[in-house]
């Protein structure tokens, strides 16, 4: 390569990593692979040595990935966050250790290896044993000040007992989102209709940016603490064990060796073994175990030179794709499928996996006849990342994404802003009108326990259940027509139905499943209208919605679209006319008083005196409405410490009125602030 080419290279694929840098921690959604991204970044870093003089200025080679945001107060590190640099090779590991023998100078030492949490960094700074700051990464230089959102994190202790604890200590960790809770939150998330996250990584550091802390506390996120910092300890072992004792969550995975052989023995055993944690790991972090060794050792611009990351590879295998098909789901969304010639690829054989939409579609120029990269991450079901272009036939003509739906062959919609293509045809199309009574009948709506998947097919197929309501018509002879029905389950089933019939209104809410209409929405909407109707009625006017609490503009639309609807207003009547719960027996708090009537709130940070949900109730019990965003119409926003930064900006902007708890207490006293 000339040098000329060796600079337009340069400048090209560091422009292209600084994007690919950019939706990875500002949008947390990645395009790439990491292995397809740390081979662009490997490939830089190489054309970088060769012709250093045309390194550009923003170089990723140089500096940390992330950025700090304006949503939050940032903050200098008092000792910069790195990377670490990685390798997916045990000879580059060998290499490594070649390295650290060669620095420290033929003295012996040991490595601790610990896994690689796939997660988002935190630093927690603590002072006379109480937690006072956690900040994010940032740019390895200065963070965002995400200490409230990390103080909703339970395994982080706020105060710390032991001995021998400094005055001032730093603990660096790695907050993560269980499997099982990601998995928990984007069922959530399907049953009501919006899309589902991409992974558990993107969905943390995400949270973590949120606004506000009580949304934070509800993503149950957890948090493995790896480093002690400002504390003697002579070895990292050591500064673990005091992490340990002090009452820190240590994953109790890592390992001392003695020697790269052992190093490599402990990354084979965790390769299978990782599977079976609670949370995503994405490969080994080797460290040199003792400090003054650390020292001697020292760091590059990015990382450590006394520490390594081995990343495992996805297992990925190339695969010819025979078809697309789609599914369509509760909701009308439609989610295409790669249908591959079978392969093996970790353990199991692969004939299917998922494509996501259709931009991931169009990104990855997908024709039928290609032959694909499959690739088994964390998740159970293979993705397709990429195509083989090398392998592809001329003849091949880009895939053409469905116009209509492939049950109904009714033609798709897409709307504004959402990925997902929909079938319209709501009350025509099977797995939408299965789904609906398959949403309906679940745990936390109707509760009606005895009614599964396959008898909700045959009773479709039957024609006896077009609609959830269908079901309180059916009689035991219909019952008895199903496939091993007999009269003891026929008998249980509407013995189940019919005591379904006692569920509460906010169930029933959520059960008839109006889009983004979750169990805790279906439960303000049922304390705030108190009846069906009035919520009916509401929905004539979106600004009446839009008082309610929890309320933003999304769902507001959501439930006028549904009550706008003939079908669906007939399908409340039959519940109704069936004997379905659609009124709130839960009682509303007393009034105490009307001082604050006609007057709008907003409660937004952490108070000193008052839980959030105890200001929203004295708020309602005086007389006032609770909302939930900033606008013109807003007339007070309650404001706590550690309340965002933006959404100050945003009320200051629009001539708001911004109060405190002790303002508010003036209020209730019926003062004039
Ligand atoms: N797919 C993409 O487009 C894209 C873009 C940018 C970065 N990335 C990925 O992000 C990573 C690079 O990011 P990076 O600079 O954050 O480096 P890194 O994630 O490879 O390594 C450093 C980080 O590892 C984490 N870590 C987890 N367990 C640890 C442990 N036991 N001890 C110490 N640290 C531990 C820490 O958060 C630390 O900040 C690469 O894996 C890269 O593939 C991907
Ligand atoms: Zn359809």
């Amino acid at each position: 390569m000339t040098a000329d080419q060796a600079q337009k290279e340069i400048a090209k694929l560091t422009d292209e990593i600084n994007h690919h840098n950019d939706l990875y921690y500002q949008q947390s959604a990645p395009v790439l692979s990491d292995f397809e991204f740390d081979k662009l970044l490997e490939k830089l870093v190489a054309l970088e040595a060769q012709f250093p003089e045309h390194r550009q200025p923003d170089s990723p080679t140089q500096r940390v990935g992330g950025t700090i945001t304006k949503n939050f107060e940032n903050v200098a590190h008092k000792y910069p966050m790195l990377s670490l640099g990685n390798t997916y090779s045990a000879d580059d590991l060998r290499e490594f250790d070649k390295r650290v023998a060669k620095g420290l100078d033929g003295n012996p030492y040991e490595y601790f290896c610990e896994l690689k949490f796939d997660g988002v960094s935190i630093s927690l700074t603590y002072e006379n044993g109480i937690f006072v700051r956690g900040v994010t990464r940032g740019d390895g230089v200065r963070g965002d000040d995400i200490t409230h959102n990390a103080r909703t994190i339970r395994c982080i202790p706020l105060r710390i007992k032991g001995k021998n604890i400094p005055e001032s200590f730093e603990v660096r960790g790695e907050v993560f989102m269980p499997k099982q809770v990601f998995q928990q939150l984007n069922k959530e998330r399907e049953d009501i209709g919006e899309e589902k996250y991409a992974n558990a990584r993107n969905t943390t550091s995400g949270t973590l940016k949120l606004q506000d802390s009580s949304e934070v506390a509800k993503r149950k996120l957890d948090c493995y603490v790896y480093y002690l910092l400002g504390e003697k300890s002579k070895t990292h072992a050591a500064g673990i064990q005091h992490l340990v004792d002090w009452g820190f969550n240590v994953s109790p995975t890592y390992k001392k060796c003695t020697s790269i052989d052992e190093v490599l023995a402990y990354i084979d055993e965790w390769e299978t073994k990782r599977a079976d944690l609670p949370l995503e790991t994405d490969g080994v972090v080797i460290k040199v175990n003792d400090i003054d060794q650390q020292r001697q050792l020292g760091f590059t611009a990015k990382s450590p030179r006394w520490a390594i990351a081995y990343k495992y590879k996805a297992e990925s295998m190339s695969t010819r794709l025979n078809g697309v098909t789609y599914q369509v789901g509760r909701t009308g969304a439609v989610t295409p499928v790669a249908e591959l010639e079978p392969v093996f690829l970790a353990g199991t054989t692969v004939k299917r996996a998922s494509l996501h939409n259709a931009n991931e579609i169009a990104r990855l120029d997908l024709r039928i006849g290609d032959y694909v990269f499959v690739e088994k991450g964390g998740e159970i079901i293979p993705k397709v990342t990429g195509v083989d272009v090398a392998r592809r036939q001329p003849e091949l003509v880009p895939l053409q994404y469905t116009q209509t739906c492939p049950v109904c062959g009714t033609r798709l919609i897409r709307e504004e802003g959402e990925a997902a293509f929909y079938c319209p045809n709501v009350n025509g199309c099977a797995p939408q009108i299965r789904g609906r009574i398959e949403h309906f009948i679940q745990r936390k709506a109707m509760d009606i326990n005895s009614l599964g998947e396959q008898t909700i097919r045959q009773l479709y197929e039957l024609e006896l259940v077009k609609s959830p309501a269908d079901l309180y018509d059916l009689k035991l002879e219909d019952l008895l027509r199903l496939d091993g029905f007999k009269d003891k389950s026929a008998k249980n089933l509407l013995g189940g139905i019919e005591q379904s019939k006692a569920v509460p209104f906010e169930s029933v809410l959520f059960a008839i499943g109006i889009r983004y209409v979750g169990k805790t929405v279906a439960e303000k909407l049922a304390r705030y209208f108190k009846t069906i109707d009035a919520l009916a009625a509401a929905s004539q006017d979106l600004s009446t919605l839009l008082a309610a609490p929890e309320v933003g503009e999304k769902i507001a639309e959501s439930v006028q679209r549904f009550f706008q609807d003939p079908e669906n207003r007939r399908e409340v009547d039959r519940l109704r006319a069936a004997g379905l719960q659609l009124e709130s027996t839960a009682r509303e708090p007393e009034k105490e008083s009307e001082v604050l009537a006609n007057k709008s709130f907003l409660v937004s940070g952490v108070f000193q005196r008052y839980e959030r949900e105890q200001l929203h109730d004295i708020v309602v019990k005086n007389g006032g409405r609770l909302v939930s965003s900033v606008s013109k119409k807003l007339d007070y926003l309650l404001a706590g410490d550690n309340m965002g930064p933006s959404k100050r900006e945003k009320a200051e902007s629009l001539g708001v009125r911004i109060i405190s708890e002790t303002d508010f207490e003036a209020l209730l006293r019926g003062e004039s602030i």
